[in-house]
């Protein structure tokens, strides 16, 4: 048994820094080569980032912990900046029931309801883009639009005001990170947009047969209690759209630099979900999130003490050579399967059928009208301190 706390490699770089928000592979690939556990002088946290260790700290819940939260804020010290997350910000027991609602309300029956309507509409939005012209900017014209359009419907919010939902769930994944430039840019807009969330999540608001009167319908049961309630529609709110723009946004990307792919998709159109898939993993747009150990744990040759703050990167896990053969490629005849780009583990992303089924009725869509995709222009970064993300993709299409 390790007795003395020998101190693991260090790296002085700020994984929240622009150029690493720009371009973090360099930084995972020195993460990944330094050893399975690094300290990050720069906030004093761990991090790891090879694939083995993400997940095997992703699935050991009780070692590393996400009640103290799952960004940089310690919440055993400081108070959260909002009511924690019954889901992401807590674990079992309290994370248990609004887990069970959650994972039935986003389950095979919703899916099998919400189906056809979101490839009809999907064809329908795919029409009216390609009918303006074969130059557009994928990031607005289908990544944001496509999710903005169809999820706050299932969730049974008004159309008015949806938008907000963006520059909402961007400041949510900023404020993991550190209180740098990118969470003091979302602070002037905070006040009114979490009231105007807070408002969405109310059951009066909330048509009658989506998923969040659904939610409500469970506290009506008793299956969670009626405080609980709006708190699991935020959830959905929070972290439901950002991802799967950023994720649509990544597919896009790749398919239009991989002709080669987007030729495959179009003879084989099944493999839609699979690309989808494998953008998640070669992309990871949800890069990061932290745990807190809840006792000394052992990582490698050294120990991480109780209390400490772990941030997994979860990009690099994605990327790491140990696990993951040419794992720089996007290919579509690789298995993505047991990538991390939906975490793993009881807290493994409960909305990632709903995102898949997006992305699938997105992409037949696409493949079906599209003879082939290219960058029109240079692509736009949009910069996140959680989020891999896009400004604008622009894209030329040629039709058949
Ligand atoms: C490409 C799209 C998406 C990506 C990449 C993504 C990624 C993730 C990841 C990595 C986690 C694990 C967080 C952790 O371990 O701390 C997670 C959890 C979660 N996701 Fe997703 N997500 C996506 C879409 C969605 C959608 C569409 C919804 C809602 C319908 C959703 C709702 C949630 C919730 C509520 C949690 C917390 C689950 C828990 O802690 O038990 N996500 N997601
Ligand atoms: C990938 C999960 O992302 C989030 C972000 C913000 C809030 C929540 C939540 O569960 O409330 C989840």
């Amino acid at each position: 048994m390790i007795t003395a706390h020998t101190a693991p490699p260090v790296d002085p770089t700020d994984p929240f820094g622009h150029d690493v928000l720009e371009d973090p592979l360099p930084l995972h690939a020195a993460l990944r080569d330094a050893g399975p556990l690094v300290h990050l002088t720069e906030y004093d946290v761990y991090a790891l980032a090879r694939y083995r260790e993400v997940h095997a700290a992703l699935v050991d819940w009780q070692a590393f912990q996400s009640g103290a939260g799952v960004g940089l804020s310690n919440f055993r010290h400081e108070e959260p900046w909002r009511p924690a997350s019954l889901l992401l910000e807590n674990d079992p027991p309290r994370h248990d029931a609004p887990r069970r609602v959650l994972r039935a309300v986003l389950g095979p029956g919703a899916l099998r309801r919400l189906r056809d309507a979101w490839f009809a509409d999907a064809r329908e939005l795919v029409d009216r883009v390609l009918a303006d012209g074969d130059e557009f900017d994928a990031v607005a014209r289908l990544a944001e639009a496509f999710p903005l359009r169809v999820f706050p419907d299932a969730v049974g919010i008004p159309r008015e005001g949806r938008e907000q939902l963006l520059p909402l769930g961007d400041h949510n994944f900023n404020a993991f990170g550190p209180p740098n430039d990118l969470v003091r840019k979302g602070e002037p807009r905070l006040p009114e947009l979490s009231a105007w969330v807070a408002s969405r999540c109310r059951r009066d608001t909330l048509s009658g047969d989506g998923i969040g009167a659904r939610i409500w319908a469970a506290a009506d049961r008793g299956d969670i209690t009626a405080e609980q309630a709006p708190l699991v529609v935020r959830s959905l709110l929070l972290a439901g759209v950002d991802t799967t723009v950023h994720g649509l946004s990544a597919t896009l990307y790749a398919l239009a630099t991989h002709p080669d792919q987007w030729r495959r998709l179009r003879e084989q159109p099944h493999l839609a979900r699979a690309a989808f898939d494998e953008a998640v993993r070669w992309e990871s747009p949800v890069q990061t999130f932290f745990r807190t150990t809840t006792t000394d744990v052992r990582v490698g040759d050294h120990v991480v003490p109780d209390g400490r703050k772990v941030l997994l990167f979860l990009g690099a896990a994605n990327r790491d050579p140990r696990r993951w053969e040419d794992p720089d490629s996007f290919d579509l005849s690789r298995d993505p399967s047991g990538h991390v780009g939906f975490g793993m583990g009881i807290h493994q992303c409960v909305g990632q059928h709903i995102a898949r089924l997006e992305a699938e009725a997105l992409l037949t869509a696409l493949a079906g009208r599209v003879r082939s995709i290219e960058l029109a222009a240079p692509t736009v970064r949009h910069h996140n301190n959680t989020l891999r993300a896009w400004g604008s993709i622009p894209v030329r299409v040629r039709l058949g």
